[in-house]
């Protein structure tokens, strides 16, 4: 069988096209929205993420605000400047880059975010109204990949109405909120949720119609667990070696030969990090118009 891709790269373009009108219309009525982004420390791969994110909001006429304090921060500096961000007028939304270094408390960190400037959508008013909002649209921002992975689905038509999604990882950005997404009545899949103390992974992943793998864990999708006509999104982020380039690249949860098994498959890289990218503009975009609401 040969796999579909479900192109990430090419749907962020054409979700970011769709942004730059929309920005040029909230400009005519006299807003500017400001993606403001707090970095602790110098992780490479954090600060790689970070600069993404403000390119992006470059190209789609969002303004840009920058907090980067180091690694050593204190709880209270790193308070300090998520208040900060919550007061600057010229900050619409903000993100606060995950993860942040050892010792520090996260949860108090994006309790103190203010709900309505959450781009991230990780604030626990926000995950909240997922969680009471199950037959209403929802007017709150709203977990990047999660919301990222169901739209790359939804534009290439796949149509989730009664699909058994099993998901891989209960992590707090991907894997916890995307099983209330995919519940909501519009979208109707039914989802299990695994993780590490899960028995029985392979067998329950063979009964999958779509894999959400977001474990961490090169590979750990193997060709044998995948029903055929499956359709495979790869999260995952593990890093190796290119033995011919000898440089660092990216590789997915998702084995190389379970893709032969497949009917649709998101590439990684290429395909779910470019859709968390466009989602984050998209809420920070629609923070922007519900104060003109
Ligand atoms: N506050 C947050 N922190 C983190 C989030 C998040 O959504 N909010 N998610 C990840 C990191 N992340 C965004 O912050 C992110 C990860 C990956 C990509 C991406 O485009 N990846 C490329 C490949 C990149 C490479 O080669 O290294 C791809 O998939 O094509 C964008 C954003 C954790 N932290």
């Amino acid at each position: 069988m040969v796999a579909a891709k479900l192109d990430g790269t090419a749907t962020a373009a054409t979700i970011k096209a769709e942004l730059r009108e929309r920005v040029a219309a909230l400009a005519e009525r006299g807003v500017v929205p400001g993606l403001g982004t707090l970095l602790v420390g110098d992780d490479p791969g954090s600060r790689w993420y970070v600069a993404g994110k403000h390119k992006d909001c470059a190209e789609v006429g969002i303004a840009s605000i920058r907090e980067d304090l180091p690694a050593d921060a204190t709880q209270e500096q790193i308070e300090a400047a998520v208040r900060r961000l919550n007061e600057d007028p010229a900050c619409t939304g903000y993100i606060v880059q995950l993860p942040l270094p050892k010792g520090i408390d996260t949860n108090r960190v994006l309790e103190l975010v203010d709900p309505a400037k959450d781009a991230d959508g990780l604030h626990p008013t926000n995950l909240g109204r997922l969680v009471l909002r199950v037959n209403e649209p929802i007017d709150s921002p709203l977990p990047c990949t999660p919301r990222g992975i169901v739209d790359l689905l939804l534009r290439h038509d796949v149509d989730l109405h009664g699909k058994h999604v099993v998901v891989l990882g209960r992590g707090v950005t991907v894997g916890r909120p995307i099983g209330l997404l995919l519940t909501r009545r519009a979208v109707n899949a039914t989802v299990t949720l695994t993780h590490t103390g899960t028995v029985g992974l392979a067998d329950l992943v063979r009964q999958a119609d779509v894999v959400v793998a977001a474990a961490g864990v090169k590979g750990i999708v193997t060709a044998d667990m995948v029903k055929p006509g499956a359709i495979l999104v790869d999260v995952g982020v593990s890093r190796e070696i290119d033995e011919e380039t000898g440089k660092s690249r990216v590789v997915g949860d998702v084995a190389p030969a379970a893709l032969d098994q497949a009917a649709w498959y998101s590439p990684n890289p290429g395909g779910v990090g470019p859709m968390t990218r466009a989602m984050l503009l998209t809420n920070v975009v629609e923070t922007a118009e519900r104060t003109l609401a």
